[in-house]
């Protein structure tokens, strides 16, 4: 039986080794990857398997803010590179990696765990749900409607070229204000900053075109990553398509005048978006919104809360009411009955193990309702979610909507 441990610094390139085998990727580790990622490594939050000294499964978490509806953000146990070699799979390595990292969390205080699942069916059983999702459009220029003479926002903005040593100046502050105001939306450290600007690489790295947005007043509200093919038609004309990184915007003027900017850049005939939320304005900022065609769809961050009551309680509800929550946790660390009573002033969450119950859902269910990401009638018309009394799944949905849909722009 192979052996799961905290792995220790000299045990790293061994379990680097194994991560890039579970990831299928090539094995050579060059000693610019291993300084890279040996950034990453925080001393008992890489999780390991060993089999006669040979690393054969890997698991890392790190510290993170998962914002909630409303705005707070919550602390969150953030998992990542997890991989089992094909020759150990099955054998419940991954079962015994994640049980050990969530009771560590939930020891820790960590209200959540948060995870990009590679596949749909993995990680369910460990009380994760999906609980944001993901949408990328493609849009055709010139079906937008957009005046093709535009040369730059006209309200006193401007857009600038910028750098990634630029990028790492202005962009922590501006995702810091994105992010207080988005639902899903995760911390990004120094690191983050850059490994996503080339400063620091661990694997091939192409720089990208950055541009900023600036307000009249000069303060940067919008930032956008984004790269170009180099198509041309059999006719000789370009046809590029500028495929987006990433776009953040602090508010929606900048990120309309973003839009606009890659939708007029000469040669460029398609933007891709990258992926959105499900409701961004990108369709809507065109003359012409079937311009923009979805191109990819998807669930996206999936959430396993670990304390119901601060989970709750963290969010904020546009509606008033009370609920009583049966919440079923396989995995024993965060189930009960407790009683929600909410309203826009704010929200308490207590056990209540002696009251009738209004709903009963899983603490995975639980998950994708909590940002307000999906509605408790539609869950409750699938069976997985039970009302135990009329009415209770739409006083579900009224209370755990949110005005926005959730979106996490990263990936970890
Ligand atoms: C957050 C991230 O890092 S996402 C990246 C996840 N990693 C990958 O996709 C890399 C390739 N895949 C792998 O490395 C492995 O197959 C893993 C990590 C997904 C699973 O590891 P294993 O050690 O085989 O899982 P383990 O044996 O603990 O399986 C537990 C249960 O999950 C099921 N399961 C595991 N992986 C899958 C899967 N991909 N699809 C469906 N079911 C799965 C198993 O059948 C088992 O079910 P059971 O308890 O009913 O028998």
């Amino acid at each position: 039986m192979s052996d799961v441990r905290i792995v220790t610094e000299a045990e790293f390139e061994a379990w680097l080794l194994a991560l890039k085998t579970g990831f299928l990727r090539e094995p050579v580790v060059t000693r610019e990857q291993l300084e890279a990622r040996r950034r990453q490594f925080v001393p008992g939050r890489l999780l390991g398997a060993f089999d006669g000294g040979r690393c054969v499964a890997t698991f890392r978490s790190f510290a993170q803010e998962l914002t909630a509806v409303g705005g707070a953000p919550v602390p969150a146990d953030a998992i990542s590179n997890v991989t089992v070699s094909p020759t150990h799979r099955r054998r419940g390595l991954l079962t015994h990696m994640m049980n050990q990292d969530l009771a560590a969390a939930k020891e820790r205080g960590d209200v959540v765990a948060t995870l990009i699942a590679a596949e749909y069916p993995i990680y369910g059983r460990y009380g994760f749900g999906p609980a944001t999702w993901t949408t990328e459009w493609t849009v055709e220029v010139l079906r937008t409607g957009l005046d093709p003479r535009w040369s730059g926002p006209d309200d006193g903005g401007r857009i600038d070229l910028v750098d990634g040593e630029d990028v790492r100046k202005l962009g922590p502050e501006l995702y810091e204000r994105f992010r207080r105001a988005q639902p899903g939306a995760v911390s990004r450290d120094e690191l983050w900053w850059q490994m996503n600007t080339g400063a620091v690489r661990y694997g091939s790295w192409t720089e990208p075109f950055y541009a900023v947005h600036r307000a009249a007043s000069g303060e940067v509200e919008g930032l956008v990553a984004y790269e170009s093919d180099e198509t041309w038609t059999a006719a000789k004309q370009p046809d590029q398509t500028a495929s987006v990184f990433g776009l953040i915007a602090a508010n929606p003027a900048a990120e309309r005048a973003l839009w606009h900017y890659l939708c007029s850049i000469d040669w460029i005939t398609k933007v891709k978006s990258g992926r959105r939320g499900p409701d961004d304005l990108l369709p809507l900022c065109l003359p012409d919104p079937r311009a923009a065609r979805i191109t990819e769809q998807g669930d996206w961050l999936w959430v396993r809360i670990l304390d119901v009551v601060r989970a709750l309680e963290a969010r904020t509800y546009d509606g008033t009411g009370t609920l009583v929550l049966d919440v079923v946790d396989d995995g024993g660390l965060a189930g009960g009955r407790f009683r929600l009573e909410a309203s826009p002033e704010g929200a308490s969450c207590v056990p209540a193990s002696a009251e009738s119950a209004d709903l009963t859902l899983g603490i995975g269910e639980l998950a994708s309702i909590w940002l307000g990401g999906e509605s408790p009638v539609r869950l409750a018309a699938l069976g997985r979610i039970r009302a135990e009394r009329e009415g209770a799944a739409r006083q579900a949905d009224a209370l755990f909507r949110s005005s926005g849909r959730p979106w996490c722009p990263d990936i970890f």
